[in-house]
């Protein structure tokens, strides 16, 4: 064990928001029927992390494999509708579970079950963000899977590693964490390879990685190859992944106190400058804010959050967290960002200081209007 500081491992160490993925074969001990006990202690290490203020958010895979043993079957189905079926058997087990365990901690859960096709089409995207965003504000821990009993070949992930990625990308998270029955990232398929070493820290765009991923095991579907491919998709909004073992007692909180544990995969540039990019890709924006002279100015001189104070008017139906574009009182585009209120409320908090907001609206989301780390210039 190694406490040494690694640059990357203090992104994971400051996370305020984290995915965290755990594959079927950890969940079901090998294809031995739900882990009750390994599963109630990922929901202890997931209680504390929630506890000292960090959201986090469970994409957690089983269905197929819980399913399988609940139903007596000792090898994963070929045909869909069995598959499907299996998931709808096993998903029952794996919500019961998760709701006991999180209730031990007095926390509740909820189930969202997605498919690709809810988040390529864009009011489904929103609607599936803003479900997930309300959840986390009300501090419940949603748990997501792959909407298994619908999906057909055009509208599935196949694979939860980049489920997890894509949903790391809707919430903005700073890490995702990919839970598995390896250590991490091996130079090779440890599985074949037992002298195999493995990559401590790496870049999630570093082709040389997909190269050493293989694929996975028989109850799981990707292996590392997805989990490589999931870092860089969660790359693209500014997360850090961290690749490592779920039967390494005090996994996730060693992980967010920096400990140098599994592979760390981080974006090509730093996390915020990662985010601003992805950010500045994002086309569709909800709405505008006319800025006044001055939020120009501090906008472009000094990087600065975008204060109400220095908003004139607004135009739009967006919701928190929507994407809207900062123009100046000319129209000349000046800034592009995430909301932290909605246009109602915006409305009634614009040109006045932020330490008014709380008693104007009766609460106060955020003193800024537009967070500088959510904010690009254009
Ligand atoms: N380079 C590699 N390093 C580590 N594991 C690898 C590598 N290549 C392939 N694997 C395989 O990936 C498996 C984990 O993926 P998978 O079976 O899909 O699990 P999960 O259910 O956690 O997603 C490991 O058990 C291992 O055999
Ligand atoms: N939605 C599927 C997950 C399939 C999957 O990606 O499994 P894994 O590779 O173990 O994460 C299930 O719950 O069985």
């Amino acid at each position: 064990m190694s406490n040494e500081r690694v640059p990357g491992r203090d992104a994971l160490r400051g996370a305020r928001r984290v995915v965290v993925k755990i594959g079927s074969a950890l969940l079901t001990n090998d294809g031995r029927g739900l882990d009750e006990a390994a599963i109630g202690g990922w929901v202890d290490q997931i209680a504390a992390l929630h506890h000292r203020g960090i959201d986090v958010v469970l994409v957690s895979s089983g269905a197929v494999a819980a399913g399988m043993v609940r139903l007596g079957w000792q090898a994963r189905p070929a045909a869909v509708h069995e598959l499907q079926a299996a998931a709808a058997v096993g998903q029952n087990g794996l919500t019961q579970c998760y709701e006991h365990h999180f209730a031990r901690h007095d926390l509740l859960t909820a189930q969202v079950l997605l498919t690709h096709d809810d988040l390529s089409n864009r009011k489904r995207y929103l609607n599936a963000r803003s479900a997930l965003r309300t959840l986390v504000d009300l501090r419940v821990v949603p748990v997501v899977n792959e909407n298994d009993t619908v999906v057909t070949d055009e509208i599935r992930f196949g694979d939860n590693d980049t489920l997890g990625a894509l949903v790391a990308n809707l919430l903005e998270a700073d890490a995702l964490v990919i839970l598995t029955d390896q250590e991490g990232l091996f130079n090779a398929d440890p599985r074949h390879h037992p002298a195999a070493s493995l990559i401590h820290e790496g870049r999630a765009g570093d082709p040389r990685l997909a190269a050493m991923a293989g694929g996975g095991g028989a109850l799981g579907r990707g292996g590392m190859t997805t989990k490589v491919q999931a870092a860089r998709l969660a790359a693209r909004s500014g997360a850090v992944t961290a690749i490592a073992s779920g039967r390494q007692p005090g996994v996730l909180t060693r992980l967010i106190d920096g400990e140098r544990l599994g592979t760390l995969l981080c974006p090509e540039e730093a996390p915020i400058a990662a985010r601003k990019r992805w950010l500045a890709g994002q086309l569709q924006v909800r709405g505008s804010l006319t800025l006044d002279a001055g939020a120009v100015k501090v906008l472009r001189d000094s990087g600065s959050s975008l204060l109400a104070v220095g908003v004139k008017m607004l135009s739009g139906d967006f919701v928190r967290g929507d994407m809207v574009l900062c123009v100046d009182e000319q129209g000349e585009r000046v800034a592009k960002g995430l909301v932290n209120y909605g246009a109602d409320e915006a409305r009634r908090i614009l040109g006045q200081p932020s330490h008014r907001i709380e008693a104007i609206l009766g609460y106060m989301e955020a003193p800024e209007l537009i967070h500088r780390d959510n904010l690009v210039v254009l």
